[in-house]
């Protein structure tokens, strides 16, 4: 095992021996499976089947369980979002950041479930994924292009992410153990 690697395991040692419950959300194709497959085990694949209402993950080491609950991105599932956003720890926002033409919907999506009175200062984690990609928006384009200067009344972070090669997935492992204690 090389250094990086150890890295990544200590660090998933300290994630799972948190209390906590997420919420990943984001349009369909952006990478939330992939983001939780990384966060679990590390292992990526093109090869994904969308997700179908939601999934929920649980991971147990010792005897904590961590609840991650991996909703469908598209458009008939998005209505379900809220419900699965009341009471997390934190929610983590997922985006194609190497597809422009669905920015505009995934940043109205955003601002729209953060309007929610039930959702009100909810910890916010937004990832650019897919950074991997030559196409991928800056993070200061992003950032610029998904509105998130507006977003008031709630602690905010962004990175940007890649499954793939696992870019900033210790960075994204590391804000979710600060957040993981935090109840609303
Ligand atoms: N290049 C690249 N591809 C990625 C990355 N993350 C995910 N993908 C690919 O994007 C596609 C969709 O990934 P999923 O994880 O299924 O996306 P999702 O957000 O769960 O989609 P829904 O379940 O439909 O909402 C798959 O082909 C993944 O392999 C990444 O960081 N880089
Ligand atoms: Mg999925």
């Amino acid at each position: 095992m090389g250094i990086w690697e150890a890295f990544l395991s200590w660090l998933r040692s300290l994630f799972f021996k948190q209390e906590m419950e997420l919420s990943v959300i984001g349009l369909q194709k952006a990478g939330k499976t992939s983001l939780v497959n990384s966060i679990a085990t590390g292992s990526f694949s093109e090869d994904m089947i969308p997700t179908v209402g939601f999934n929920m993950r649980k991971v147990s080491k010792g005897n904590v369980t961590i609840k991650l609950w991996d909703l469908g991105g598209q458009a008939r599932f998005r209505s379900m979002w809220e419900r699965y956003c009341r009471g997390v720890s934190a929610i983590v926002y997922v985006v194609d950041a190497a597809d422009p033409e669905n920015i505009p919907i995934a940043k109205s999506e955003l601002h729209d479930i953060l309007s929610k009175p039930s959702l009100n200062g909810i910890p916010l984690l937004v990832l650019g994924n897919k950074v991997d990609k030559p196409e991928c928006l800056s993070k200061q384009a992003f950032a610029e292009e998904m509105d998130l200067h507006r977003i008031q009344h709630r602690e905010v972070a962004y990175y940007m992410t890649s499954c793939k090669n696992t870019t900033n997935i210790d960075a994204v492992i590391d804000w979710l153990i600060k957040h993981s204690k935090k109840k609303h």
